[in-house]
């Protein structure tokens, strides 16, 4: 049988923030993902979410076509994606709706990327309230994470990162039956996320994995179960760069299971103008930063005049495509 990996839970409404923030760094540092309790979303507007979701996905390929990605934002057919780019396998067997926020402006945008109303009616409302509650529930989560780093609570919001910072919301549909195919097929990936923080909420039908040595062959993977009501919260890889890789942004995929899947994940970020660097708490003479910023030529990224920390200034375009341009050390 197959392990499965048993996460922390964190209640967002705890009454001890110190003893909070310690499980949080507790989970960071050993596996990057934990589930989140009570954090304000509540379970008519979730469940709202997905059956908005199920009859978005039922539409005319067609239709959906019509909304096709632009600009990080509207639909990605099957197949037509690979998380893991190292793989030979096909494309993962997962369609997607993207939905973003506006640089800038604590509001979702989606570049005109809806659905129409007279076809979908209150779909888009339905995503708009989603994405601000759990944009919401994520900055909450945030404070409590600077706890964890031995930050003051509010080092995140001074450092800019809450004050309109980038949240993408992800639909996603893992159809049951596979196109024959010879090779393996994934419903997504091995991957991790490049963010700062993903919050993803599923519909209970399993195959999300995770992977807690990487670099172990045979890989070792474990199933993370679902827990009705909570977020399944992980690390992105700009997190694990910002705090010098003490919390992991930990691999993960998603396994066919034969059953349908949906599922929404929400990528939070930072204003796209806040400065990541290696966090003092997280770096001293022995322990280094571990990161070196990109290649010169790349203007996005700078070294300090000190050489010490790692400056990245993050694209105001698509944070995540920015991110893994960086130079892993380890
Ligand atoms: O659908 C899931 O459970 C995970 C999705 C995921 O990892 C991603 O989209 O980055
Ligand atoms: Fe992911």
């Amino acid at each position: 049988m197959r392990e499965s990996i048993q996460l922390p839970i964190i209640d967002l409404t705890s009454p001890d923030p110190i003893s909070t923030a310690g499980a949080i760094r507790q989970a960071c540092v050993d596996v990057g993902f934990f589930y989140l309790i009570n954090h304000g979303v509540d379970e008519k507007l979730f469940k709202e979410v997905l059956e908005q979701s199920k009859n978005f996905f039922s539409l005319p390929l067609e239709d959906k076509m019509k909304l096709v990605r632009r600009n990080h934002r509207g639909y990605t057919p099957l197949y037509a994606e690979k998380l893991d780019t190292s793989s030979t396998t096909q494309g993962d067997s997962k369609e997607s709706f993207y939905i973003g926020s506006l640089e800038g402006k604590s509001v979702v945008s989606n570049l005109n990327q809806w659905p129409a109303e007279e076809v979908l009616p209150s779909w888009r409302s339905t995503m708009e309230d989603y994405h601000r509650r759990v944009l919401d529930a994520g900055i909450r989560l945030i404070s409590l994470i600077a706890l964890a780093l031995d930050l003051d609570e509010d080092f995140f919001h001074k450092a800019g990162a809450c004050d309109s910072p980038s949240g993408f919301l992800r639909l996603l549909h893992y159809p049951g039956e596979l196109q024959l195919s010879e090779q393996v097929v994934y419903g997504a990936s091995a991957h991790s996320d490049y963010g700062m923080l993903t919050l993803l909420a599923t519909d209970g039908v399993g195959g999300l994995q995770v992977c807690r040595k990487k670099f172990n062959r045979p890989q070792i993977w474990e199933d993370v179960h679902h827990l009705s009501g909570a977020f399944i919260v992980n690390i992105g890889d700009m997190m694990e760069r910002w705090t010098n890789c003490l919390f992991r942004s930990t691999l993960h995929r998603v396994m066919p299971t034969g059953q349908e899947r949906y599922s929404m994940a929400f990528f939070l970020d930072p204003n796209p103008d806040c400065m990541v660097e290696c966090l003092k708490s997280c770096c001293s003479d022995s322990s280094p930063p571990r990161i070196i910023p990109p290649p010169p030529q790349n203007q996005e990224g700078e070294w300090r005049g000190d050489g010490l920390y790692i400056l990245k200034k993050i694209s105001k375009e698509f944070v995540g495509a920015q991110t893994h341009r960086w130079i892993d050390l380890f």
